[in-house]
C-alpha cells in the first residue's frame, strides 16, 4: 500500500495499564462468512463484521461478481446473486482475498481479472491456481503461478480430487474448501509436502462450512467437502483474538491489567493460544464473565518464550516485540512460512528490532531474540499491519519509537491508534 503518512510516535506507558479494550471482529471469520454468504441459497446477515481494508476488499470483490453487499448499521447484508464477469478484482495485500476469491470467480460466468499490490504478486499462489485447473477451471496466469491472472469462468466447476502442497499457506486449502459445496463433485483436497501451517484456521474453515450446512470430512492432510447447498441466515463474528495480542501484551510490558471482553469460551481462532503463551511468559491469565484478563509485571520482569508457533504464525510480530523486552532470551520456531506473509516477517523483525539496538537473529525456521536495552528510532513497517502493532508494544517501554506508515495497520484494525490510546485512559 503506497502511503506517505507521517510517522506515529508510539506512546510510552506512564505507569501500569488498567484497561478494558473491546476489539473489532475477526478478519478471518468475516472474510469466510462473506464467501459462504455469497455462495448461499438465501440472504445472509453478518453481525459485528470487521470493517477494515481486507474485509472491504472482499466485499468489493464479491460486489464486482454480482453479489449484493449492503450495510445495515454495522452489519453486512449479503444478497447472493448469479456470479458473473467481466469483472476486475483487487486483492490488495489480503491473503484471504487472494486465496478465497479465485475459486468463487471460477464459479462465475465470464472473465474475472485478479491482481493486487506488488507484494501480493510474490505471495504463494501457484498451488491453488494448479488445483483449480485440475478441478476444471480455466485460468490464464501467463505461466507465472502467481498474480495477476484471469479466471475464465463458465458458470460451473467440475470439482473432484486434487493434491496440493499447502506448506506455504493454509489459505491455499481453505480457499478450495470454502467454494467446494458449489463444485459439481465437491472436492477432496490432499496435502503433500512439509506440514501445513495454521491448523486453527483450517479448523475454522471446516467449522464455518459445517455451520452453513456443508458436509465436510477430514483426515490427516485430507479434507473432503460434498456438493450441496449452503444456507442463508446469520453469522455473528467473534472479536479478533489475534488482534488482542498487542493489547494483552501491553499488560506484560507496562505492568498492570488488560481485559478483552467477549472472549469466546470455545473458538477456532489461533489467538486463543495467547492464553497459554502469555502465561508461559509469566503473565497471570484468567478467563471469566468479563472476558479474558491478563496481568503482567512490566518490561524485563517476565520470561522469554520458547515456542513452536507453526499453528499460530500471525501472533509472531507482537510476540517478538514482547520477547525483545523480556527478562530472558526467546526462541520462536516453526514459522519459516512467515517469509511469504505481508512482508518477509522474519527479516523485517530482525532488521527493525536490531535497528533499535536489539539482538535478534533469524533461524532457518524462526527467530532467536535476546533482550537488550533498546533506544528510540524509526521503525519501518513494510506495509505490514502487525509490524505497526509490534512497534506499539516496543514503544510502551522505549521512548522515541517512530512508526513509519502507521496507516498500514488499517489492513485489519483501522482504529488501532485510537484503541491504543485508550489503554492509557480507560480502566
Ligand atoms: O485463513 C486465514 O484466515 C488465515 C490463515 C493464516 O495464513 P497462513 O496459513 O498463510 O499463515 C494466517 O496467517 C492469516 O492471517 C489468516
Ligand atoms: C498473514 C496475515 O494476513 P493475510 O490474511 O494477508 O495472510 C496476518 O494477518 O497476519
Amino acid at each position: 500500500m503506497a502511503s506517505s503518512s507521517p510517522h506515529w510516535v508510539a506512546p510510552v506507558a506512564d505507569g501500569p495499564v488498567d484497561a478494558t479494550v473491546a476489539l473489532p471482529g475477526s478478519k478471518s471469520m468475516t472474510n469466510r462468512a462473506l464467501i459462504l454468504a455469497a455462495l448461499a441459497d438465501g440472504p445472509v446477515c453478518v453481525h459485528r463484521p470487521l470493517h477494515s481494508r481486507d474485509t472491504e476488499l472482499m466485499a468489493d470483490a464479491l460486489r464486482a461478481l454480482g453479489v449484493g453487499v449492503g450495510e445495515d448499521g454495522d452489519d453486512w447484508q449479503i444478497l447472493p446473486g448469479e456470479l458473473a464477469g467481466p469483472a476486475r478484482v483487487d486483492v490488495g495485500l489480503a491473503g484471504t482475498v487472494m486465496r478465497f476469491l479465485p475459486p468463487v470467480a471460477a464459479l462465475a460466468r465470464g472473465e474475472v481479472a485478479i491482481d493486487g499490490e506488488p507484494r501480493a504478486r510474490e505471495r504463494p499462489m501457484g498451488p491453488i491456481v494448479e488445483a483449480l485447473r485440475a478441478l476444471g477451471a480455466e485460468i490464464d496466469d501467463g505461466g507465472r503461478g502467481a498474480l495477476p491472472f484471469t479466471v475464465r469462468g463458465t458458470g460451473a466447476v467440475a470439482g473432484g480430487a486434487v493434491t496440493i502442497d499447502a506448506s506455504g499457506s493454509s489459505q491455499l486449502v481453505s480457499g478450495l474448501l470454502l467454494a467446494a459445496p458449489r463444485f459439481g463433485k465437491g472436492v477432496e483436497v490432499r496435502h503433500e509436502g512439509p506440514p501445513v501451517p495454521s491448523a486453527p484456521h483450517l479448523a475454522m474453515t471446516v467449522q464455518m462450512l459445517r455451520a452453513a450446512g456443508a458436509t465436510v470430512e477430514t483426515g490427516e492432510n485430507l479434507w473432503r467437502v460434498a456438493p450441496g447447498p449452503l444456507r442463508g441466515g446469520e453469522w455473528v463474528i467473534e472479536p479478533d483474538l489475534s488482534n488482542a495480542a498487542q493489547f494483552l501484551g501491553a499488560a506484560l510490558v507496562a505492568g498492570g491489567r488488560v481485559t478483552v471482553p467477549d472472549w469466546p469460551g470455545a473458538t477456532t481462532q489461533p489467538g486463543d493460544a495467547l492464553r497459554g503463551l502469555l502465561a508461559d511468559m509469566g503473565a497471570e491469565v484468567s478467563l471469566g464473565p468479563d472476558g479474558l484478563t491478563v496481568r503482567g509485571p512490566g518490561a524485563g520482569e517476565y520470561a522469554g518464550l520458547e515456542a513452536d508457533l507453526h499453528e499460530v504464525g500471525e501472533l509472531t510480530p507482537v510476540l517478538a516485540a514482547l520477547a525483545a523486552l523480556a527478562g530472558s532470551p526467546s526462541r520462536l520456531t516453526g514459522i519459516a512460512h512467515l517469509r511469504g506473509h505481508e512482508t518477509d516477517r522474519l527479516a523485517a523483525l530482525v532488521a527493525e528490532l536490531n535497528r533499535l539496538g536489539g539482538d535478534a537473529r533469524e533461524l532457518p525456521d524462526g527467530l532467536e531474540i535476546r533482550p537488550r536495552p533498546l533506544h528510540g528510532g524509526v521503525f519501518r513497517t513494510y506495509d505490514d499491519h502487525r509490524m505497526v502493532m509490534a512497534a506499539a508494544v516496543l514503544g510502551l517501554a522505549v521512548p522515541g519509537v517512530e512508526v513509519e506508515n502507521p496507516g498500514t495497520v488499517g489492513k485489519t484494525m483501522p482504529d488501532f491508534t485510537g484503541l491504543w490510546a485508550s489503554l492509557r485512559t480507560s480502566g
